[in-house]
């Protein structure tokens, strides 16, 4: 096989559904949203629409087994799921090609029955399940009715839901998802049991007869994460806070229970080549411990320069008072919220984990952090801002320069907002670096409104500052300021 790196692939392992709603059809829509490349073993087909399930039709073994042979033998398969597996004799097929093949990061959904009543896997499969397939999953994720056939005791509130995970985890299988789905009441809980850590994760109820497939798109969005490397935990959250997002606003497509809108989620201005020089030209770099930790003042101004003309915000946190993650993602979800509302890029400090699951549109990194090549490997849509310091730098980075979106290049100035900045490089070492490089030269350090149009002559691309903004006191003269000096040179 290649030697070449390869895209973040899955394998869904699952039942058709012709009306395309549920089933690998809602599997490989989720991991298109996910933007992760998509597999499938087709275990068998219904002919099925919003109304119902018309018709169930395994396919034989051997078929199943010869799309197994194709797929591992061109593929490397990061995260697999399972789907409608139907009966028996398909189960044994499936759990026989997960251990033939080793499959890792193996989830099973296991699908019993349809929304509108139909079977999709008969008793002697569900007991063929728990014994033989359960213990050779990461993870699996029942609904009510499931988790209830699955641990053999009746569950009626989350009290209950905790009881049957830990029955369905002595099964053999590590960590168990209850999905919640089922149960009455005005939110909806799903319980998480991984190893021996638990949470719960809560979502508005949402009133539509129009869900269907929304246990399916849960775990592929799963699958899709932890293809790109997320721990199972922030998978799952993830995979949750997208069912939150897609949810309430269905398509209005057959006569039944409707179909989710997979796709909403995504981020169609973060295509690298439609990026122009103007939309890389003026980043703002900013985070809680820029604005003494006032939350609403970082967004307040973060807006305020989205407005006024700044092209990119690059969320960073730095320092000893540094907010812990869950904090950062909420920020940077925000940040993102606000920044897509205006055309804006969000670039996220060195963390790929943060930027993967804000959804931002790239991340920063400097010379000690995560590797371009690792980032590349783990999260290809992202975009990429390099720090460059020096020509030795540079020349150690010349490997990854068609990998990458922009430099910064710095600091140019003395600078008091980063405490470990190396020594000033001036306006000559800037002309110095951008002479040897074709991506785009964005300055960094003590740039402001009197400068600017020093460090564009030298021959900058673009710009980035943090107290030129945070410190001005009629910021949209600031911007317009940078704007000029800009288009002046
Ligand atoms: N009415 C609802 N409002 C909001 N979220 C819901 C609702 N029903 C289900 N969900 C969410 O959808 C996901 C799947 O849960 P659910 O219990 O519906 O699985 P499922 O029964 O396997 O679905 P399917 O039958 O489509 O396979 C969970 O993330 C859950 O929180
Ligand atoms: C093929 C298929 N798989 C799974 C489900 C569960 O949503 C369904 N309705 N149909
Ligand atoms: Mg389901």
């Amino acid at each position: 096989m290649s030697e070449k790196r390869q895209y973040p692939t899955v394998l869904t392992i699952a039942g058709s559904d012709s009306g395309g709603g549920a089933g690998l059809q809602a599997d490989m829509k989720t991991m298109q949203a996910f933007e992760v490349f998509s597999t499938c073993v087709v275990v068998g087909l219904t002919a099925q629409n919003t109304l119902g399930v018309q018709g169930a039709y395994p396919a034989d073994e051997s078929v199943v087994r010869a799309q197994f042979e194709s797929i591992m033998a061109d593929f490397e398969i990061r995260a697999a799921k399972t789907g409608a597996l139907f009966d028996e004799r398909r189960v044994k097929e499936v759990a026989k090609n997960v251990s033939r093949y080793k499959i890792k990061n193996l989830v099973v959904d296991p699908v019993m029955v349809a929304k509108g009543g139909a079977p999709l896997l008969d008793e002697d499969g569900v007991r063929t399940m728990k014994e033989d397939l359960l213990k050779r999953a990461l993870l699996v994720t029942p609904n009510i009715p499931e988790a209830e056939l699955l641990s053999g005791m009746s569950i009626g509130n989350l009290e209950e839901m905790k009881k049957a995970a830990s029955k369905i985890q002595a099964l053999g299988v590590p960590n168990v998802l209850v999905k919640g789905g089922h149960l009455a009441g005005e939110k909806v809980y799903n319980f998480a049991l991984l190893g021996s850590e638990t949470f719960v994760l809560t979502g508005e109820k949402v009133n539509t007869a129009r869900k269907h497939g929304t246990g399916d798109t849960l775990s592929a969005a799963i699958i899709s994460l932890l293809a790109k490397g997320c721990s199972l935990k922030s998978a799952i959250i993830a995979a949750n806070d997208y069912m939150n997002a897609i949810l309430p606003q269905p398509l209005f497509t057959g006569h039944g229970h409707g179909s989710l809108n997979h796709g909403l989620w995504k981020n169609p201005e973060k295509v690298r080549e439609s990026l122009t020089g103007e939309s890389l030209s003026r980043q703002l770099v900013i985070g809680l411990g820029n604005v003494q930790y006032d939350e609403q003042k970082l967004l307040g101004l973060v807006e305020e320069a989205c407005q006024a003309g700044m092209t990119v915000v690059q969320y960073r946190e730095k320092g000893e008072k540094r907010v812990d993650f869950e904090k950062r993602l909420e920020i940077a979800r925000k940040l993102k919220g606000l920044c897509a509302a205006y055309g804006v890029l969000l670039f996220i400090d060195d963390d790929v984990d943060l930027a993967i699951l804000s959804k931002a549109d790239g991340v920063h990194v400097g010379q000690d952090d995560t590797s371009v090549e690792a980032i590349v490997e783990r999260a290809p849509e992202l975009l990429i801002g390099l720090s460059i310091s020096t020509m030795q730098e540079l020349e150690k980075s010349k490997k990854d320069l068609a990998q990458i979106t922009y430099i910064g290049v710095g600091p140019v100035y003395e600078t008091t907002t980063k405490t470990d900045a190396k020594p000033a490089i001036g306006l000559e070492g800037l002309k110095a670096i951008k002479n040897q490089v074709k991506v785009p030269v964005i300055a960094i350090g003590g740039i402001n409104e009197e400068n600017a149009v020093a460090v564009y002559s030298a021959g900058a691309d673009g710009l980035a500052v943090i107290s030129a903004i945070t410190n001005s006191d009629h910021l949209i003269e600031t911007v317009k300021k940078l704007i000029k000096h800009g288009e002046a040179t």
